[in-house]
């Protein structure tokens, strides 16, 4: 089939790839000309572990960008919406840039002789697709959805860091659709993934994705609350969630406690779902508490190495990691941001480091010292903070005799300090 594919970001880059190797021919489009570029040279706009490789291979063949929204349409059966819906200054979802790309493809579909299928694959909060989407589709073509062009829902579960395998194999496709046809289409698009397939209307496909994602961050908040209720009473929490996670009706995935999660996706669609609650006049009380434990986690961070260290001025901290989880450069709404701003505030020397998103930190606070290893950002440091989950914390030991001081908080339970051939002063956020 012949699909574009609106937005080249982390999941319009990663899905164009896959519907690509799938055996699609398909059309990128993005506003952003540099984007555009890069997909047409066959590099990947993002860093994804086997992207560059997918778009090497089909780009200028079955896989190509533009800008023209025009001819992406007239060229293609379905166009996916894989545009970002951020959040607004309430927290609550601001959907004007799903609007925008709305009011572009509604212009090429009116161009268009035959039926079209608009795919919403944005995270949307319930009626989005339909009363945003569609109307606004309808309203810019002059056509009418179910008749002249199609509508569906098609969230995305793909994980950063793993996203072509998530997309490839994933749990589960939802498609939501106004009806049978377009629902067709987009089943169509994944024959060859295996996997199951609900068929539902958009409303109930756009509060799966809320639902997926707002439990998975209630099982961090919770873990993290019962992490600090244990590390007071000397038990260790790790401990508990082992056991806890056998059993099959609570599972251990999503049960570390740590320093709170992060990303483009938990933070911003907790708040997006509160937000759509409130605009109907219910106040999600157990929501807005998984807000709370995951603003207040990053600071228990500074917190403890005040403890140990006294007033943090002009002190020498190294924080290491930086982006919001391992295998990513992004570095959205990563705890070590807060965590940063408070130092920062109380006046210390930052010595940060991260493997890959440096780069993205810096635009952020450009100026605390970046290096370029950990062995870099220890030297000399009076404390450090582990913030990311990134595999070679685990294996740092000798690194630490560079330090001034020995006091090491971590956030994600990377170092076990008896391992260890140095000796530090160590503490874990809840352990
Ligand atoms: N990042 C993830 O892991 C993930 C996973 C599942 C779902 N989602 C959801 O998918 C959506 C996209 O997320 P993302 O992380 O890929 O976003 P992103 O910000 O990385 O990418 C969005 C892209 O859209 C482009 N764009 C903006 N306006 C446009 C327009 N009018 N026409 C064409 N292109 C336009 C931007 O230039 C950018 O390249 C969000 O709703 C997000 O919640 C994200
Ligand atoms: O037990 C855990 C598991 C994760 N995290 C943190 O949670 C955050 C999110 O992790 P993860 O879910 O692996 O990353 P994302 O790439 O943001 O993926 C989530 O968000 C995507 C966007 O909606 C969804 O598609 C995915 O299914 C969903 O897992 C990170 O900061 C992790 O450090 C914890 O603190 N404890």
């Amino acid at each position: 089939m012949k699909v574009s594919i609106i937005g080249s970001g982390y999941v319009g880059s990663v899905s164009a790839a896959c519907f690509a190797e799938l055996g699609h021919e398909v059309i990128c489009i993005d506003i952003d000309e540099e984007k555009v570029k890069l997909i047409n040279s066959g590099r990947a706009p993002i860093w994804e572990e086997g992207l560059d490789g997918l778009l090497e291979k089909h780009s200028q063949k079955t896989l190509i960008a533009t800008s023209d929204y025009d001819y992406a349409v007239q060229n293609s059966d379905a166009s996916f919406i894989c545009v970002g819906t951020p959040s607004g200054e309430d927290g609550s979802i601001d959907l004007s840039i799903v609007k925008a790309a709305s009011e572009s493809l509604g212009r090429a579909i009116a161009k268009k002789e035959h039926y079209h299928v608009v795919v919403v694959k944005s995270t949307v909060v319930p009626e989005t697709t339909e009363k945003v989407v569609l109307s606004t589709v309808e309203e810019y073509s002059g056509k009418k959805a179910g008749r002249d062009f199609g509508v569906a829902m098609n969230p995305e579960f793909l994980r950063e860091g793993k996203a072509v395998y998530d997309f490839m194999h994933p749990d589960k496709i939802v498609v939501g659709a106004i009806d049978e046809r377009s629902g067709f289409v987009v089943s169509e698009l994944y024959r060859g993934v295996d996997c199951p397939v609900t068929h539902t209307d958009p409303r109930t496909a756009e509060m799966i994705k809320y639902v997926n994602n707002s439990f998975l961050a209630t099982k961090i908040s919770f873990a993290n609350e019962i992490g600090n209720i244990c590390k007071q009473l000397g038990i260790d929490t790790y401990e508990v969630m082992d056991a806890v996670g056998t059993d099959f009706r609570v599972e251990r995935s999503f049960l570390n406690c740590g320093a709170g999660f992060g990303g483009s996706c938990f933070p911003k669609d907790v708040k997006a779902l509160i937000g759509k609650a409130n605009g109907i006049g219910y106040r999600p009380h157990l929501l807005e508490s998984v807000v709370g434990v995951n603003d207040r986690q990053p600071l228990k961070m500074v917190e403890l190495l005040q403890d140990r260290l006294g007033e943090l001025g002009n002190r020498r901290i190294a924080v290491l990691g930086l982006a919001f989880k391992n295998d990513t450069d992004d570095i959205r709404e990563s705890r070590s941001i807060p965590v940063i701003a408070e130092l920062l505030r109380q006046g210390a020397d930052i010595a940060a480091y991260d493997p890959m998103a440096a780069e993205n930190m810096k635009k952020v606070f450009p100026d605390i010292t970046y290096c370029k290893t950990s062995s870099e950002a220890l030297e000399e440091a009076e404390g450090c903070l582990i913030m990311t989950e990134w595999d070679e914390f685990g294996k740092l030991d000798k690194e630490f005799g560079a330090m001034a001081g020995k006091t090491v908080i971590d956030g994600r339970k990377m170092i076990d300090p008896k391992k260890l051939s140095t000796d530090i002063d160590y503490e874990g956020i809840c352990w």
